[in-house]
């Protein structure tokens, strides 16, 4: 059986003066899966994120979400923490998210759900600024969460945490499809990846260069990135030279 898809992008293309950061790129993210967006520094992973939370506008292409052109109505449904948090530093945990619900019209009981979710329910009276890294990145997440999204975008989710805070934020992702959240991440650390995306692509200069599934082993998932990146950077000498 064909797989659903969540979100498909046909040449998805953004540029920036002269510069394509992302180039005719066409993704297929599957629905109630962990689908992660591969690619090293600059290769254009926020920026295709971006594209599909709607915090910017594509160049050239176009986004379907559930097989329906995009719409901004479809953020009720898209949750995403891109970059840093968007936090209120004076703020406390409860206060940051109450701010939210109150602009969104969700209920008030929503902040502790997500709360106990993200595992930061005793925080108190501490305001966000006096956060760890690590704390900051689950409030992000429960921002991110609060509107009970059916898909959602993390650009670098394990961003500044250590290794209990990558294996605790893992197994809360693995969580989410069997809730009928479809997740989409960026990550330029492979073995992040690997015990928590199902499908992958990899981007290179901001085109896709492989999309399918998680090779078995990590030996052979990073073989294929280095033989995708090296295969860019020759085309780009013989262009270029
Ligand atoms: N607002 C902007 N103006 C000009 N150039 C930009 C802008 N945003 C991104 N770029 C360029 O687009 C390219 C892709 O950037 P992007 O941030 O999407 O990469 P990335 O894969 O997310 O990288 P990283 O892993 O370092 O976050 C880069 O060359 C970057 O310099």
């Amino acid at each position: 059986m064909m797989k659903e898809m969540i979100i498909t992008t046909e040449n998805l293309t953004k540029t920036y003066q002269q510069q394509k950061a992302v180039n005719k790129l066409s993704l297929e993210i599957p629905k109630n899966e962990v689908y992660g967006l591969l690619g090293a520094n600059g290769a254009g992973k926020s920026t295709t994120l971006k594209m599909i939370a709607g915090l910017i506008q594509p160049s050239e292409g176009a986004i379907f979400y559930n097989n329906q052109l995009w719409q901004r109505k479809n953020l009720a449904e898209i949750g995403a923490l891109i970059e840093s948090p968007p936090l209120y530093g004076n703020l406390t945990a409860h206060e940051n998210l109450l701010v939210r619900t109150t602009t969104l019209g969700l209920p008030e009981t929503r902040i502790a759900e997500v709360l106990e979710l993200v595992d930061l329910r005793n925080t108190g009276k501490k305001r966000a600024r006096q956060f760890s890294m690590g704390m900051k990145q689950r409030l992000g997440l429960a921002l991110a969460l609060l509107n009970r999204p059916k898909l959602l975008i993390l650009d670098e989710p394990t961003n500044g945490l250590d290794p209990l805070g990558i294996q605790a934020l893992r197994e809360l992702i693995r969580s989410f499809p069997a809730q009928g959240i479809s997740v989409i991440l960026s990550s330029h650390i492979l073995s992040e990846v690997e015990n928590t995306v199902d499908t992958i692509g990899i981007i290179a200069n901001g085109q896709l260069s492989y999309q399918g599934e998680l090779p078995e082993n990590s030996a052979a998932l990073e073989k294929l990135f280095m033989d995708v990146v090296r295969e860019k950077q020759t085309e780009e000498a013989l262009y270029h030279g």
